[in-house]
């Protein structure tokens, strides 16, 4: 699993790093259409987060693979997910931890972070695999804010 290839994301950014990653989580999907996802079960969750950038800082990092890791496995390992309020909903549908809102706010938490860094480097997509027959690619559009 962590040797295989993904989607690539298309940009003309000097530098592309990419960081694996696993973590084990809890969900449930609180929707009448996510039938049997609508009790409470569990993923070992894969993901793979693009960074780029025409910049490197002053350790000669795009962004510290390490940093990516503690960012989303410290929050998300062995948690679960509809009890993290800052970034799950039971009320809107757009913040239900489906795979599509986890992978975007993956997106938007290393996003926030490089937003505070010297070399503003960009998330340019998160793939996430949710299970052996299940992934969703989640690329923000160009230009848009991260909340
Ligand atoms: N678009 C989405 N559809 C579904 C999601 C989701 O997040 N986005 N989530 C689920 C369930 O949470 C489930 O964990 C995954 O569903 P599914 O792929 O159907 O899981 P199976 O292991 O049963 O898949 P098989 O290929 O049939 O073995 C549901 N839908
Ligand atoms: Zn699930």
């Amino acid at each position: 699993m962590m040797q295989q290839i993904y989607p690539v994301a298309s940009h003309s950014y000097a530098y592309e790093l990419n960081k694996d990653m696993q973590f084990a989580a809890a969900h449930y999907v609180p929707a009448e259409e996510a039938g049997k996802c609508r009790k409470l079960h569990g993923h070992t969750y894969f993901a793979n987060i693009t960074v780029a950038g025409d910049t490197l800082d002053s350790a000669g990092f795009l962004v510290n693979f390490a940093i990516l890791k503690q960012l989303i496995h410290e929050r998300f390992d062995h948690s679960v997910l509809n009890d993290d309020t800052e970034s799950f909903s039971a009320d809107e549908p757009d913040r239900f931890p489906t795979t599509e809102a986890v992978a975007r706010t993956i997106c938007e938490i290393v996003q926030r972070h490089l937003d505070g860094t010297e070399n503003r480097a960009r998330c340019l997509q998160v793939y996430l695999r949710e299970t052996p027959t299940s992934y969703c690619i989640y690329r923000p559009k160009a230009g848009i804010a991260h909340a």
